[in-house]
């Protein structure tokens, strides 16, 4: 019976990057799920490390599936002798609710393959104002087998040791026994997650969990939405930043592949926004220039005004760039190349 891993976690909070890391775990034969809310599935273009097999459900969140067949079916797919793999790895998208991808999967049907628990990354800058921000811990909690606490580069060290005793206070209160890893980065030891899944059984059965699967009513729980907006031509350089650093409405998340018009033609890059953080680079080098796009996402987003600012700012640039817009261009990629270069942007916003 082959694991199979989930890897939840808030909007941009570093699933794909946790991703890439386990990827890169020599010897293990791995195949992948990836699932984007938008219609054009980026995290696939952002997979740096090596696949052995890979599958994805683009356009929703899992863990809104009514039943579980869709998932059960590539599951099994991936399952197939022949693809000899020895874990599979779920990305579920932002949006996704553990206690409810924990339940699709408990009731899942898919033959040749076996729970293997949940790990929910966190953002340790944003975490207190998105997913942490009720009395009550979140109850997410009950249904993780790991917490990875990620990001901490982007707070400043004195401080790190208080952020991460109060969040890891905060995920006690609902699940004592979960293994809570700081990262930056998401960088943990791989061995962690491979060992959470070598167990024939579940490790996660708490009976907090039970509790709380009973009592969970997803149709009640606030949940994100994505905007999807093409970017089949070079776009303004101009234009893209200033929507990155003012997003419109409820986007807390803008994430993709942009074309843009530069002193050296058309280039291509590759955008990362999280609540104030912003990261730009070079395209990654599987990703595809006929799915360029940007997908934003939130909570209660407003799709016609949203997905009005991105059609603006992608719309093919007339001009060249101005100097001040082809200098802020090169500020951020520069930033963006450094380590923990969003900290020096935000002074440890
Ligand atoms: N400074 C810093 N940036 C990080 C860290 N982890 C991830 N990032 C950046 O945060 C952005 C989002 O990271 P992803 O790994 O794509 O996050 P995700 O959870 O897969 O995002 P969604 O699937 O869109 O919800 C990217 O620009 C990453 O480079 C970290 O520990 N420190």
């Amino acid at each position: 019976m082959i694991p199979v891993i989930v890897l939840t976690g808030y909007l941009g909070a570093g699933k794909t990057s946790l991703l890439n890391c386990l990827l890169n775990r020599p010897g293990t034969r791995v195949g992948v799920i990836i699932n984007d809310i938008g219609k054009v599935n980026v995290d696939t273009g952002l997979i740096t490390g090596q696949i052995d097999a890979a599958e994805s459900i683009a356009g929703g969140c899992v863990c809104c599936l009514s039943d579980s067949s869709p998932l059960d079916e590539l599951l099994e797919k991936l399952a197939q002798p022949r693809l000899c793999l020895d874990a599979i790895i779920v990305e579920a998208s932002g949006a996704a609710d553990p206690l409810n991808v924990d339940r699709l999967l408990r009731f899942g049907k898919a033959d040749g393959v076996r729970f293997g628990g949940i790990i929910d990354v966190i953002d340790a800058v944003e975490h207190e104002h998105t997913v942490d921000t009720s009395a009550m811990a979140p109850a997410r909690f009950n249904a993780t087998s790991m917490v990875v606490v990620n990001k901490l580069d982007r707070i400043a060290p004195e401080d790190r040791d208080m952020v991460l005793a109060r969040i890891s206070g905060r995920i006690r209160e609902i699940n004592p026994q979960v293994a809570i890893v700081p990262a930056s980065h998401a960088a943990i030891d791989p061995e962690l997650v491979f060992d959470i899944a070598m167990d024939e059984d579940p490790v996660n059965e708490l009976p907090l969990a039970a509790a709380s699967r009973t009592h969970h009513d997803h149709a009640h729980a606030a949940h994100a939405n994505a905007v999807t907006v093409r970017c089949p031509e070079a776009a303004d350089a101009g234009a893209v930043l200033d929507l990155l650093e003012h997003p419109p409405g409820a986007a807390y998340r803008i994430k993709g592949h942009v074309k843009l018009r530069t002193d050296r033609g058309t280039q291509r890059y590759l955008v990362n926004m999280v609540g104030r953080q912003i990261h730009f680079a070079e395209a990654t080098a599987h990703s595809d220039p006929a799915d360029d796009a940007l997908v934003a996402v939130g909570m209660g987003l407003d799709e016609t005004v949203v997905g009005a600012a991105l059609a603006t700012a992608l719309e093919p640039a007339r001009q060249d760039p101005s100097p001040r817009n082809l200098t802020r261009l090169e500020r951020r990629l520069i930033l963006s190349s450094n380590a923990g270069d969003e900290t020096k942007d935000n002074e440890f916003a």
